[in-house]
């Protein structure tokens, strides 16, 4: 191990000595060697790349690459950053589709119908961690396990083996705890876990000191032999390659050179692989200078060859054949149908990990559990009651406590109006000032004016005048002053009905409201607006539990660690609607008990229809943040876009106000979002008892179960079409 380390130390020094290095670029001129041998074991090859395209839109990053990876063999893959060895990385693994060109591994192209790769045949370590850091050692290695079918028994081995091989420490600590040198061995342990035939490391010694370096490029040494695994790996530290089998010097997304790397050093009279690499990169800048502008960061708009006649897709120095054609593929219909089927023990797995997740931040759920509940009593509480202690100035002529007024304001409803007893100018003052919402007035002959209008069929004009209780109200707020109207007029009748018992009905309007068919008349705006509000709080709350799931998984990398695991996007998918199908049903049943026993809405219908309804609202929410979540690659734009749509939804669904008041172009709009028909459909079931034979309640139902369709369908796609 010393003697290892004292090697890589000297061989970094070596490489980091300019003066050598020039030496280096003096050497000899360089020599096209196409016939040298080929590297032992390329017969038998575990990966095979042939005229590989890969672009970022206009952005040309792998350009006619072909790449051979023996069978049972370390391959150093090795160039500058940004010169595509990530990218190269993903189409091998099947996480990112290539434009043109060919690539075989194990024997077949990557993700074609039933081959494990992606899945159990390889092993990947990102570039990132990608590691959930609310899982322990155990919890990241078991759920790794579970995707590629591992027995308990097996899991539990290979943990012990790889704890105890790759010196990590107790099971039981948590990732976010463990140390970067720790993580990343973690990490690789996870590549291992499953004895993959090929293993794909990119770039696993970054950031890590030089022991552990020789330690792992040790341990990759031992299982090629022993094993017979495949290994390709990308690094920055060029030196530590030449305990690869083979190397291949990429840049500019093309392979420079690739063999043995004594080979490719000999063949270039360097003592070292910088100084090969060195010495390429430097005569392939100035046949390119010769040819063409030179291009800028990898960015190569045309095809660039070294040699002016050169066939561009041949390593510069191929020390490999003229590339043979690899035999095409296809997969027919029942091959494809078979594997399309999500498996159940993928989202078993991916389930399992939300909610260990879940375990694993108690407080974050408990958040998740009571925010809903709070929503709910701050709607309740604050929306739609009726307005409390509104100041009105009260001008009354009349000085008998005798008299009709006096009797009248007794009869006002003291808790929402609160009467304050003035002159007439300082109450018209008052309200001017914005002291009071209202006047109220009587004329000093109220009483006798009021009596002779109730007894007497012709009155005279002065009579009416004089025996009105007159109001003026400021009508800036209309809540106030219709609230304030019908006060009155209920005080007004409270007292002909006590003052002039069957009489009444001569100073009372011939207009009787009866018994409500549904509902009570005293019912108020927060009876109307609660379902629609249960239905809001369940979709949003679901969308902000979905919309930034896989933007965090993507950016981590623990999302392409899956699928190469095996899992597909379908199953992603439904594993996140099982775990977040948790979630909203505690959020659910908190609200209905608060909803119908704390705030006492009416029901008059099915509970089991109102439940079915919120939950399916629940999963409109869930697939409405799996589309954001796969379309969008970060948190910012997530985040806007789930609150870019909540006050609009808000205000055009009839949830807060009635849709009768919305324009017509609108109208229509509105008739088409998840949440307008669904709260009719629930105000309907709730309040007037119906069922699902009425089309108000139906249609809800329908309407929620295609839109859960549609963002269901899209986010699959979506995120599909984007591996
Ligand atoms: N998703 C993406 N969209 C657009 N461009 C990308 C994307 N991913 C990578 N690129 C660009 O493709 C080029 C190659 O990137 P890649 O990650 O493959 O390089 P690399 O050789 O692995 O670099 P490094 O060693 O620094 O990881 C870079 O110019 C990078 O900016």
């Amino acid at each position: 191990m010393a003697a290892e380390t004292a090697r890589l130390e000297d061989v970094t020094s070596c490489a980091a000595d300019s003066t050598e290095m020039e030496e280096c670029l003096k050497g000899e001129a360089m020599t096209v060697d196409v016939e040298a041998p080929l590297p032992a074991g390329q017969e038998e090859a575990a990966i095979r790349c042939r005229d590989v395209c890969r672009s970022y839109g206009k952005l040309k990053v792998l350009t006619n690459l072909n790449l051979t990876v023996p069978q049972g063999q370390i391959y150093g893959l090795l160039g500058p950053s940004g010169c595509g060895k990530t990218t190269l990385l993903k189409c091998i693994v099947g996480t990112l589709k290539i434009s043109r060109g060919q690539i075989i591994v194990l024997g077949k192209p990557p993700a074609f119908p039933g081959h494990e790769v992606p899945g159990r045949m390889v092993g990947y370590m990102p570039q990132e961690l990608a590691l959930y850091n609310e899982f322990t050692i155990s919890d990241t290695l078991t759920f790794f396990g579970r995707l590629h079918g591992l027995t308990r028994k097996q899991t539990q081995d290979r943990i012990n083996f790889l704890i105890d091989f790759l010196d990590l420490p107790q099971k039981t600590r948590l990732v976010r705890n463990l140390s970067g040198g720790q993580k990343r061995r973690v990490s690789l342990g996870a590549a291992l876990l499953q004895n993959p035939e090929l293993l794909i490391l990119d770039e696993p010694t970054v950031g890590v000191d030089p022991v552990l370096r020789t330690k792992i490029w040790q341990h990759l040494v031992d299982i090629v032999k022993t094993a017979k695994v495949s290994v390709i790996i990308t690094t920055h530290y060029i030196e530590e390659a030449r305990q690869a089998n083979v190397v291949g010097l990429m840049r500019n997304g093309r392979l420079l050179a690739e063999g043995p790397p004594d080979h490719v050093m000999k063949m270039h009279g360097t003592a070292t692989l910088e100084c090969t690499f060195l010495k390429l990169c430097q005569s392939s800048d100035q046949s390119n200078s010769k040819e063409s502008p030179s291009p800028q960061d990898g960015v190569l708009e045309k095809s660039q060859s070294f040699e002016s006649n050169r066939d561009e897709s041949r390593p510069i120095l191929g020390v490999n054949p003229p590339p043979d054609d690899l035999p095409t593929f296809t997969a027919d219909w029942k091959l494809r149908a078979r594997n399309v089927f999500p498996k159940c023990r993928n989202i078993a797995a991916l389930t399992i990990k939300t909610l260990v997740r879940f375990k694993r931040t108690p407080g974050s759920l408990c958040f998740q559990f009571l925010l809903p509940v709070i929503q709910i009593t701050l709607i309740c509480l604050c929306i739609g009651g009726d307005p409390q202690g509104i100041q009105v100035a009260v001008v009354n002529n009349e000085t008998s406590s005798f008299s009709y007024s006096h009797s009248l304001l007794s009869a006002i409803d003291n808790s929402s109006i609160h009467q304050v007893h003035l002159s007439h100018s300082d109450a018209f003052n008052g309200i001017r000032n914005g002291e009071y919402w209202g006047v109220i007035g009587f004329g000093k002959n109220f009483t006798s004016y009021l009596t002779k209008r109730a007894l007497q069929r012709h009155v005279s004009r002065e009579v009416v005048d004089g025996g009105s209780m007159h109001v003026w109200l400021d009508y800036t707020n209309r809540q106030i002053a219709l609230m304030l109207q019908k006060k009155l007029h209920d005080a007004f009748q409270n007292f002909t009905e006590s003052k002039l018992g069957t009489m009444s009905y001569q100073v009372a309007i011939p207009v009787k409201f009866e018994e409500p068919i549904y509902g009570s008349q005293n019912t108020d705006f927060t009876t109307y607006v609660t379902p629609g509000a249960v239905l809001s709080i369940t979709f949003y709350l679901a969308v902000g539990l979905t919309a930034l799931s896989f933007v965090l998984e993507r950016k981590e990398g623990l999302l392409d660690r899956c699928w190469v695991a095996g899992v597909s996007s379908l199953e992603t998918m439904l594993a996140h609607l099982c775990s977040q199908l948790f979630v909203i049903s505690i959020q659910i049943f908190m609200l209905l008990i608060f909803v119908m026993h704390v705030f006492k809405m009416p029901n008059e219908g099915s509970l089991v229809l109102i439940i079915i309804l919120i939950v399916l609202q629940g999963v409109t929410g869930i697939s409405f943040g799996l589309v954001i979540s796969s379309a969008l690659d970060d948190e910012q734009s997530a985040n806007q876009a789930a609150l870019g749509i909540f006050y609009p939804n808000l205000m055009i669904s009839g949830i807060i106000w009635p849709v009768e008041c919305i324009p017509y172009p609108l109208r229509y709009v509105s008739m088409a979002l998840p949440q307008t028909f669904a709260a009719e459909s629930l105000r309907c079931i709730m309040y007037r008892g119906w069922g699902l034979s009425q089309m108000l309640v139906w249609r809800g139902f329908a309407v929620t179960l295609g839109w859960n369709t549609f963002f269901l369908i899209l986010a699959t796609v979506i995120l599909k079409l984007r591996t």
